[in-house]
């Protein structure tokens, strides 16, 4: 065989498995391989295809947008294409991308009016919306970017996508942007999916662009999504730049994504290697940052090539995905008693992170993804999202591999674990078992509980392990003698420790029924209930009629309560924490206790009636209205025209409501 069949036959065999994935992430939303393992592909493809001109076809992957309209959706002729994005893998990439810019808009003059704008690179799904005389009239996904679906009345249940624009917009405004979910909802979402026994999804992306694409738009309705403008198709050509087009966008009440602009690609370079940093203080998942050229006369002069326009450019992170061996799989129990299965890992560097366990989720996902023991495994890890193990490399196998059972007793306590059918999670039910004692005396001392300051997990570990602690009531009988001669201790911090414990027993009883850790039970719930029954009603036995009656309180949580006080076990633990002098008197319903107790909330921008009227609602329902954003700020009330303060919101991932959203939270 000669080099050039050789070469050609590589080609065509990438081009094969890179349409092979494409349809497995862009129309079945189900990708096989990490992202990182596509680029791989994509990238050898590219450089081959470099080196040959001579073999690039129209039908290569890399002169076409991915992603094929899937069936049972009418199709959307997007009139001006939606394209993708060259790529930019190192910081001299830019500078290459750069030199070219100049060199194709060649003028002195035009140089000097050379402006970057910078945008985070959001991974979700891009969609293109259009309004008629300011009215939202159609919807629609990317597709291969000439034609895609029409999603019109799923992206109306996305409250980012208003059904009026204000403000005055041209005749006809098709607005672009990324359709995705931010990532606490994505964990909560997942986090009610494993509660109820079903399947968690990969990842934010997946969740975002198959909630897009459902034929039912009462299924999109119930997924947190929401979306950020970052361009214009139809509508585009009065505005002069980027960026005025974006602040016009804002103008018209829509979301958009927060940008920079730069008059030098150096100050472009140093805006991607920051957020290659920090990417993860953003809240929602991102894989990289957008330049374009502000200008929109330049960025007609430079046009596009098939597949993405020469004006911009995506600034690729580093992939947070590695391939390693997965020596053991163990079992963590948690301590509502799930039994998760974990991969222990030949430790490996992922995104700057060394890995060396990652969740393999239950029994359903190491059976369905075919893991065995000692597979080479690709682990990803995905801004907040835990690491996972999302597949084995079967091909790669030795014949050493063995299956996974999972056990049938706990690991921990050696009594039988239970599976209710049709949930995907096994359990460990007795009350007394270790594990849970361990991780509850961890959750027993966390902020939100009982806050005992110098308690976190080491050093409830050394406590257990020395036998001086079996359960929370144990703690208040600690000794600082007891204490001191732990590894890192001295008298004085010892000292300390056994204060912030007898601290803790000034703790409202609202405090101590979180802490408890009983199932669904929240801090919201567990003031509910604090301010119907006290502890001794609750030891007495109440019955799920009696806290059902209570505002704010469900069959669920109510039958969870009931059920935690009917063990003898559990009883004896709550009284003997009464013993030791904790607060578990009834508390009086008031204004720090309302559904946002705690809770600091931003008003800004234009709403629809006197802020003075939100920042009553807020203090009624028991939070604070604060004036700057910070880190510690839970939530931005958004109005129209909300400016920097919405952008300072969402580069620190706080959540952003509007009126309507702000509403909801109150009741
Ligand atoms: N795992 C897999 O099997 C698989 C398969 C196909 C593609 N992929 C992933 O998809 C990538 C290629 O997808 P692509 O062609 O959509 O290109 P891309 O994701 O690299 O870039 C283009 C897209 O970026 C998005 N975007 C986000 N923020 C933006 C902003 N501020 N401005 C403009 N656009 C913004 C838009 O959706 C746009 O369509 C690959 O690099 C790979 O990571 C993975
Ligand atoms: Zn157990």
């Amino acid at each position: 065989m000669t080099e050039g069949t050789d070469i050609r036959g590589r080609i065509e065999e990438l081009r094969e498995r890179i349409r092979y994935h494409n349809r497995r992430y862009y129309v079945e939303d189900a990708p096989e391989v990490s992202d990182a393992e596509y680029d791989a592909l994509y990238g050898e493809l590219e450089a081959l295809e470099g080196e040959h001109p001579e073999l690039v076809t129209a039908d290569s992957p890399t002169q076409r947008v991915g992603g094929e309209p899937l069936e049972g959706f009418e199709q959307v002729r997007h009139a001006v294409p939606m394209l993708s994005l060259a790529n930019a893998r190192k910081l001299d990439d830019l500078h290459e991308w750069d030199a070219r810019v100049r060199r194709l808009l060649g003028e002195d003059e035009e140089i000097e009016k050379l402006r970057y704008v910078t945008e985070l690179k959001i991974d979700g799904l891009a969609v293109s919306l259009r309004y008629e005389d300011g009215r939202y009239v159609r919807g629609a996904t990317r597709g291969n970017g000439t034609v895609g679906e029409d999603v019109t009345a799923n992206l109306r249940t996305i409250r980012a996508v208003p059904e009026g624009l204000s403000d005055d917009p041209p005749g006809v405004l098709e607005p672009r942007g990324e359709v995705y979910i931010p990532l606490d909802k994505f964990d909560e979402f997942n986090g009610r999916q494993e509660a109820g026994g079903k399947r968690p999804f990969a990842n934010p992306r997946n969740l975002a662009a198959g909630s897009i694409r459902q034929l039912d738009p009462k299924i999109t309705a119930e997924r947190p999504l929401t979306m950020f403008c970052y361009g214009i198709g139809e509508g585009g050509e009065p505005y002069e730049s980027h960026s005025s087009a974006l602040d016009a966008l804002k103008g018209y009440g829509l979301r958009v994504n927060p940008y920079k602009v730069h008059d030098s690609i150096e100050g472009v370079a140093k805006e991607c290697a920051y957020w290659a940093e920090h990417r993860e203080s953003v809240g929602y998942q991102i894989d990289g940052v957008v330049v374009k050229v502000d200008s929109r006369e330049q960025q007609r002069a430079l046009g596009s090539v098939a597949k993405a326009p020469r004006w911009a450019i995506a600034f690729k992170f580093e992939p947070l995905a590695a391939r390693t061996r997965l020596n053991e799989i163990i079992i963590n129990v948690g301590r509502t008693g799930a039994l998760t299965p974990q991969a222990m890992l030949e430790p490996v560097n992922v995104g700057g992170v060394t890995i060396s366990r990652a969740t393999l989720h239950n029994e359903d996902y190491v059976r369905e993804k075919g893991i065995l023991v000692g597979d080479l495994v690709v682990v990803e890890r995905a801004g907040d999202v835990i690491p996972q193990v999302v597949r084995a490399l079967v091909e790669e196998r030795t014949g050493d591999e063995r299956p996974f059972e999972m056990p049938k007793v706990c690991p921990v306590c050696g009594e039988p674990v239970s599976r209710p059918e049709g949930e995907a999670v096994t359990r460990c039910v007795n009350a007394r078992c270790p594990a849970q004692a361990l991780e509850h005396v961890i959750h027993w001392a966390t902020k939100a509980a009982m806050d005992i300051e110098g308690l976190g997990e080491k050093v409830a570990t050394k406590l257990f392990d020395l036998g001086l602690i079996r359960d929370v009531a144990d703690l208040y009988g600690l000794k600082a003698e007891e204490i001191e001669p732990l590894e890192g201790f001295a008298e004085k911090s010892a000292q300390n420790l056994v204060r912030s414990i007898e601290k803790s027993k000034e703790q409202p009883f609202s405090r101590v029924l979180y802490a408890l850790g009983i199932r669904h039970v929240g801090s919201v719930t567990a003031s509910l209930i604090a301010e119907r029954f006290d502890g001794d009603d609750l030891l007495a036995g109440v019955t799920v009629e009696a806290l059902t009656e209570i505002n704010g309180v469900g069959a669920v949580v109510a039958r969870a309560v009931v059920d935690y006080f009917a063990l003898e076990d559990n009883r004896d633990l709550v009284r003997r924490l009464k013993d030791a002098g904790l607060n578990l008197e009834k508390e009086s319903a008031g204004p720090q206790d309302g559904p946002l107790a705690g809770k600091r909330v931003v008003i800004t921008g234009t709403l629809s009636r006197p802020r003075g009227y939100f920042v009553e609602k807020l203090e009624e329902a028991g939070g604070t209205f604060t004036s700057s954003v910070s880190k510690n700020t839970d939530y931005v009330l958004a109005g129209e025209e909300a400016g920097s303060k919405l952008e300072k919101a969402n580069s620190l991932g706080v959540p952003v409501l509007d009126e309507a959203g702000f509403e909801e939270l109150l009741t």
